[in-house]
């Protein structure tokens, strides 16, 4: 919960934080102390917008309104019923986080431009009902804020205490921001904004942490609204819900460095004070010819750092700061292997079952009628030409389609079977999948992907960590955790998917073509993965286009063609059925084909020279499969 005192990074950023009040207070200025507080202020709502815009990546454009229905509760309050800021600003938090869902809800499923021009909209459309709702919010002349002197009232004669409020402001803001990031919340909001799909697929309800995330954001921002309005003693609505405010919080944050705790205070120390200064100088040329600056800024940083100045410089300074002294010695916690073990059916007995499952695309039936079941401990193969419907029976099976027609239930814990609704409920029933183009979430370390599945089970980070450790050893990645995801080859990104799957500890894990593009030695590897993956008790779907691995691994094959089980069997009688060799591995697998028994699958599976079947148009026996 509280960053650890000792550690550098923690004492040196209190430290360069403490300059915020120390520099006014050298220079005694008014001038310098109203800098300060601005800086304050604006630096916690730039840090309050980048748990949206940042974190979850939703371009809100329209924060302001958090920040004038916070002012306005907070004034109205103090005016009509007496009731202290301090109250009244919790009041307003309250109602903006109200609003946040109501305003989140049916706009975070919109992305880019899109969430962008809604939230001007909703913006301006609560400044209309601030504006015409004139007998009790002023209307567009706006409120006087009453002056009534001393600490309930947040009203003072000095500088001095509104520097140290808006600094305590500024603290609580940037704890949040710090607490949000290293959790759970962090994780998953960080997966969401890369890879909605893949992050559904290890469990997340991507719309539930997006409205999470708005609804901390908007009460932060409320909150210092309700601060600011006292500050300034007086409210008008086409400054408290104003469009240039949001855009001006949100380019702070981008110059500073979308997604990092300490970016948009970065962004806000660099800018804010350069524009307030040109706001004096080029006064004289008319209003908002500050504006300018802002441009000039914006338009250098962008070209030249375009992940803001904490992405060109964070590493370096956190390098730097990691060579000081740690203050006295830091105990890690201690966690001990606490994987959460699922409870599974007996080997043999059914585990996933599709029945009569239906889906068309327009005119074409992708899915006709597929019924399949998988058993506690198998491997089930699923091979078929391209374009046959597979992957489009594996969305089924995992919830990211939901046929028109038919069913797919899975054991629950219980005894009973499940129907999940969703792709993130499939994943909490025990379903995980990979994809066949492989989704990384390429921001984040190796073991930063793999605990994201692990999260499933566990809020604890340590915990989540110890579970990726673990499932790193089965999926062959132990040595490179620490690697970003989007420097990693085919290979490794093919066995990241696996590992980010099975750290949800899945029953039945579909498996999408997880050794296309791989090397023979790959390939190898990855057979004897899979093997693994199976002997610790994960049953596996499995399509792959590679024979030598499902005839190596599958107990039974099970073949699609234009949407329709072609037919089903053990490895042996599927490739020697002649409607199989007709559909898809062609005639001149006849004579390649190898011969029956399980011992011999196993022993084809360590030659290197793979079959791969293509589109029906025979084999190629291949060292480059
Ligand atoms: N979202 C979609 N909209 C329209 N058509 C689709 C969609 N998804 C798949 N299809 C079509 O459905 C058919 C089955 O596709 P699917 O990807 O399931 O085949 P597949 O057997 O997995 O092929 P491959 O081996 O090439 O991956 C194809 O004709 C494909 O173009």
């Amino acid at each position: 919960m509280i960053p650890n005192l000792r550690h550098p990074r923690t004492y040196v950023s209190l430290l360069v934080l403490s300059l915020l009040v120390l520099v006014p207070l050298a220079f005694n200025s008014p001038f310098v102390y109203h800098l300060f507080v601005l800086i304050c202020v604006y630096g916690a709502l730039a840090t309050a917008w980048n748990l949206v815009g940042g974190y979850a990546g939703q371009m809100s454009l329209g924060h302001a309104v958090f920040y004038g229905v916070g002012s306005y509760t907070a004034v109205l309050m103090t005016i009509n019923f007496g009731v202290s800021p301090w109250i009244g600003m919790f009041v307003g938090a309250a109602v903006s986080a109200v609003l946040a869902v109501a305003i989140s809800y049916p706009t975070l499923r919109l992305r880019g431009p899109f969430f962008a021009l809604v939230t001007i909209a909703m913006l301006e459309v609560v400044k209309l009902l601030v504006v015409h709702q004139g007998n009790w919010t002023g209307g567009s002349a706006g409120l006087s804020v009453p002056l009534n002197i001393g600490l309930p009232w947040m009203i003072f004669r000095e500088k001095l205490p509104y520097l140290l409020i808006a600094f305590g402001f500024l603290l609580a803001t940037l704890w949040v921001a710090w607490y949000v990031r290293q959790s759970r919340l962090g994780f998953y909001l960080v997966a969401v904004r890369e890879r909605e799909d893949a992050a559904q697929a290890v469990g997340v309800n991507t719309t539930r942490v997006k409205i999470i995330a708005a609804v901390i954001s908007a009460i932060l921002t409320s909150m210092v609204g309700s601060f600011h309005a006292m500050y300034l003693t007086f409210i008008e609505p086409s400054a408290a819900f104003s469009l240039e405010l949001s855009i001006q919080v949100a380019m702070f944050a981008l110059i500073g460095g979308l997604g990092s705790v300490a970016g948009p205070l970065a962004g806000t120390v660099l800018v804010l004070p350069v524009a307030e200064l040109a706001r004096g100088w080029l006064s004289s040329l008319g209003s908002g010819t500050h504006g300018f600056i802002y441009g000039v800024i914006l338009v250098v940083v962008v070209l030249t750092m375009p992940r803001g100045i904490v992405g060109q410089f964070g590493n370096r300074v956190r390098g730097l700061v990691d060579r000081l002294p740690r203050l006295g010695t830091i105990t890690e916690p201690k966690v001990t292997s606490q994987l959460h073990h699922v409870a599974r059916p007996p080997q043999g007995e059914p585990i996933l079952k599709a029945e009569h499952l239906k889906k068309n695309f327009g005119g074409l039936k992708a899915t006709d009628d597929v019924s399949l079941t998988l058993h506690s401990g198998e491997i089930l193969g699923v091979i078929g030409p391209n374009g046959a419907g597979k992957t489009t029976v594996f969305n089924q099976l995992s919830g990211f389609i939901r046929p028109d027609s038919g069913s797919v239930t899975i054991a629950g814990d219980g005894g009973g079977w499940l129907s999940p609704a969703s792709p993130n409920a499939f994943a909490r029933a025990g379903v995980g999948r990979t994809f066949q183009i492989a989704q990384p979430f390429s921001g984040l370390s190796v073991l930063e992907n793999i605990m994201l599945g692990a999260f499933m089970h566990t809020k604890s980070r340590a915990e989540a960590e110890q579970i990726a450790r673990e499932v790193a050893d089965l999926t062959d990645l132990s040595a490179l955790l620490g690697t970003e995801a989007k420097s990693m080859t085919v290979g490794g990104l093919k066995r990241l998917e696996v590992a980010r799957a099975l750290a949800t500890r899945p029953k039945v894990l579909l498996l999408d073509e997880v050794m296309a593009g791989l090397n023979p030695s790959d390939v190898e590897k990855a057979i004897a993965m899979v093997r693994r993956i199976r002997d610790s008790g994960v049953s596996v779907l499995l399509i792959e286009h590679l024979m030598q691995a499902t005839m190596a691994l599958s107990d039974r094959i099970l073949v699609i063609h234009t949407g329709q089980v072609l037919t089903s069997g053990s490895p042996q009688e599927v490739v020697t059925n002649t409607e199989v060799i007709q559909a898809y591995l062609g005639k001149g697998y006849e004579s390649a084909k190898p011969g029956a028994g399980g011992s011999e699958r196993q022993d084809r599976a360590t030659k290197t020279d793979a079959i791969r079947v293509q589109d029906g148009k025979g084999y190629q026996s291949a060292q480059s499969a």
